[in-house]
């Protein structure tokens, strides 16, 4: 059976690192997703996102779109399938409406870690280490999409599981286990 393991979460909680950690360490392909906002410092078209003008962004055939803090953000089966010609996993990540629409769509074939942080003050914390303008970090804190990302509870049942992304050593243990239970 072919496998997704979604990252979701409240921004800044480390949903892109442990992406990054799963690809260097378990080889898991990561799932492309297209957005209009603009590239932040160091990421790359391709690689981190596929940038896309709002007119570009709306000829695209997507899974799933949203909305987050007055941008567009989507993800393609296409893509998808790309990233399940490699292996039979595959990562991507999303926030938590993205993250239940997948659930929906492929039912036990989706893994969902939820990053989580102690407070709002680290939050803000790694935002201005990854080097995010003050502007745009104040409106992402604010957004309703962040406020609804950082309050969501872990459904009952599922695949699911919840990652206090505090300490690195302890998500890499915590990482580390979860990927021994999928094996
Ligand atoms: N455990 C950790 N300890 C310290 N810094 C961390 C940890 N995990 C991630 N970071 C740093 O926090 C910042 C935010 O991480 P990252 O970009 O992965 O978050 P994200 O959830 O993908 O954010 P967003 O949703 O805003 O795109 C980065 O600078 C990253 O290097
Ligand atoms: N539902 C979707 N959410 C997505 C997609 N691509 C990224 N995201 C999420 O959007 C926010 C903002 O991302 P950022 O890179 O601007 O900080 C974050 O929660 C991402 O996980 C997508 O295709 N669909």
């Amino acid at each position: 059976m072919k496998q997704l393991i979604v990252l979701t979460g409240a921004a800044g909680t480390g949903k892109t690192t442990v992406q990054d950690y799963l690809t260097e360490t378990y080889g898991i392909p990561a799932i492309v997703t297209h957005t209009t906002r603009l590239p932040r410092r160091g990421e790359q078209a391709g690689r981190d996102y596929y940038f896309e003008t709002p007119a570009s962004f709306a000829k695209l055939h997507l899974l799933e779109q949203v909305h987050y803090a007055g941008h567009q953000y989507g993800s393609s089966y296409e893509e998808l399938q790309r990233a399940w010609q490699k292996g039979s996993i595959c990562s991507i990540v999303l926030d938590t409406a993205g993250a239940q629409t997948y659930v929906k769509a492929l039912g036990r074939q989706v893994i969902v870690l939820v990053l989580q942080l102690s407070s709002r003050t680290v939050q803000q914390h790694r935002m201005q280490v990854r080097g995010d303008q003050l502007v745009a970090i104040q409106n992402r804190l604010d957004s309703p999409e962040n406020q609804r990302d950082w309050n969501f509870s872990l459904p009952p049942s599922g695949n699911f599981y919840q990652i206090t992304n505090q300490d690195w050593k302890t998500t890499v243990k915590r990482l580390d286990e979860i990927m021994e239970k999928l094996s």
